[in-house]
């Protein structure tokens, strides 16, 4: 019998070449300079999962995959002839020496169904059971429950209906302390990303050039709308199920600390942003002269319109994770839910933007994206207003937010999209010259 550690040593020697064609990678912006199999467990037959330890300048992160015990082949949790196990196992609640699996209490799940991978551009990997369920397996590592998880169980249990049900668990133990290997939840067959809906919304007004945003059939400012109110009963939802407090003198100094901070790093590997240090910097230190009494809660933590799902019901929030580049601790640290609304009104730039890449002079364009994102990022701060206090009353704030998630973007773009670089580093460009 082939041994399985023999078969994963050989795989790590390849890895520093596979790992940065991967979506999932999330290391993208430094060489590798190791990669070390830390455990190898026989789940199954054929089915062999392993944790690495990912080297790279300045730092050490885990991630999960599998490979096949008979033919070594590598990463055959998307192979539907190795991942129905997965299913089982929650569904059985039988769990290997090392990895526990589990379903949620009060459920019962089908098994002897085939996973199939989503298929879309993800950071992690998620497969689909029938029409019933889906599995995000999380590839990147943290210690402790996963935050995805712990939300979306906190949500249920204060009858939250704009998520998608947790079902299940898959986790395991590392140096003591648990990790969330995979999550399973209802899977909506109906549903479509708000990101798919608002670029078809922004390719039908680029189409009609003699019409208004709220003339084209494609108009979104009634779904924008919506999405505020939904966004805000998550928040509401989350406040009664984990708490919420006013923000005190050391709270806010983190947080404008935290943007300092983070514009510092991206200086470094993004020159580029180098003309705009000093106006964002007055910026995060503005929010700080007119914040005021502000609540913090857990949030969701990266909202945009990729995390949305529209269904026939209504909006979904999905992953709950958090900014994939930030920590553990700044993740689940309580914030103003206002960072949640400055992410979606950055990602109603973005759709109107992504269609100006490679276009940057056509003024025409540039006019009617601007009309579209201005209708829309309206309609979504009316629609939240509906519920909470209306996000435009924190204009300070709230422009600092954004500039903030505009920077986080230019180094995920820099790492991830170079050429959409240009979308968040546009959007620095206005908002810091006084512009909305
Ligand atoms: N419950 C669900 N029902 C239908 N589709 C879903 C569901 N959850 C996620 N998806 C789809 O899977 C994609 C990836 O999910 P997500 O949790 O955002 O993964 P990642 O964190 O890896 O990006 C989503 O953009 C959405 O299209
Ligand atoms: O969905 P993820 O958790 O992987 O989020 C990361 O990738 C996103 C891109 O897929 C990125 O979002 C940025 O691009 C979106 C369009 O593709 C846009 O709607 C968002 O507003 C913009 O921030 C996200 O920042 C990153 O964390």
């Amino acid at each position: 019998m082939t041994d399985p550690h023999e078969l994963v040593d050989k795989l790590v020697a390849s890895l520093p070449d596979l790992l940065p064609a991967a979506r999932w990678f999330g290391g993208k912006d430094r060489p590798i300079t190791a990669v070390r199999p830390l455990r190898t467990t026989v789940v199954d037959g054929d089915l062999v999962h392993v944790v690495l330890e990912v080297e790279q300048p300045g730092r050490t992160e885990r991630y999960q995959g599998a490979l096949s015990l008979s033919t070594g082949a590598w990463d055959v949790l998307l192979d539907p002839e190795h991942n129905g196990v997965l299913l089982d196992r929650m569904a059985s609640g039988e769990s290997t020496q090392d990895i526990v699996f589990a379903h949620e209490p009060g459920t019962e799940l089908r098994s002897g169904l085939r996973g199939r991978p989503i298929g879309v551009e993800q950071s992690n990997t998620s497969l689909i059971y029938g029409q019933q369920y889906i599995l995000k397996i999380f590839r990147k590592l943290a210690s402790g429950e996963n935050r995805d998880l712990t939300m979306h169980r906190a949500l249920r249990s204060v009858g939250c209906e704009h998520i998608a049900l947790p079902l299940g668990s898959i986790s395991t133990e590392l140096d003591g302390e648990q990790v969330t290997l995979a999550m399973l939840q209802e899977f909506l067959p109906d549903a479509v990303e708000g990101w798919d809906m608002a670029k078809t919304s922004v390719r039908d007004l680029m189409a009609e050039a003699d019409l208004h945003a709220f003339e084209v059939g494609g108009d979104f400012a009634g779904e924008a709308q919506r999405l505020g109110h939904a966004v805000a009963k998550v928040h509401a939802d989350l406040a009664e199920a984990l708490g919420t407090r006013i923000a005190d003198d050391d709270a806010i100094d983190e947080a404008i600390a935290g943007m300092q901070r983070r514009l510092g790093v991206v200086l470094e590997s993004v020159p580029e942003l180098g003309r705009y240090e000093e106006p964002l910097r007055a910026a995060f230190e503005q929010a700080r002269e007119h914040v005021g009494a502000i609540p913090i809660q857990h949030i969701h933590g990266d909202l945009h319109l990729g995390q949305v799902l529209r269904t026939v019901h209504g909006w979904l929030l999905i992953d709950f994770e958090g900014e994939p580049a930030a920590g553990v601790a700044e993740r689940n640290a309580l914030r103003s839910p206002l960072r949640d609304v400055a992410g979606m009104l950055r990602s109603f730039d973005y759709a109107a933007r992504q269609l100006l890449v490679g276009q940057p002079d056509d003024d025409q364009l540039a006019y009617r994206a601007m009309e579209w994102t201005k209708r829309n990022r309206a309609a979504f701060c009316d629609g939240y207003a509906e519920v909470a206090g209306d996000p435009r009353d924190h204009a300070h704030l709230l422009r600092a937010f954004e500039l903030d998630k505009a920077v986080y973007e230019v180094a995920y773009e820099h790492a991830n999209r170079p050429e959409w670089l240009t979308v968040p580093l546009s959007s620095i460009a206005r908002m810091t010259s006084g512009g909305e």
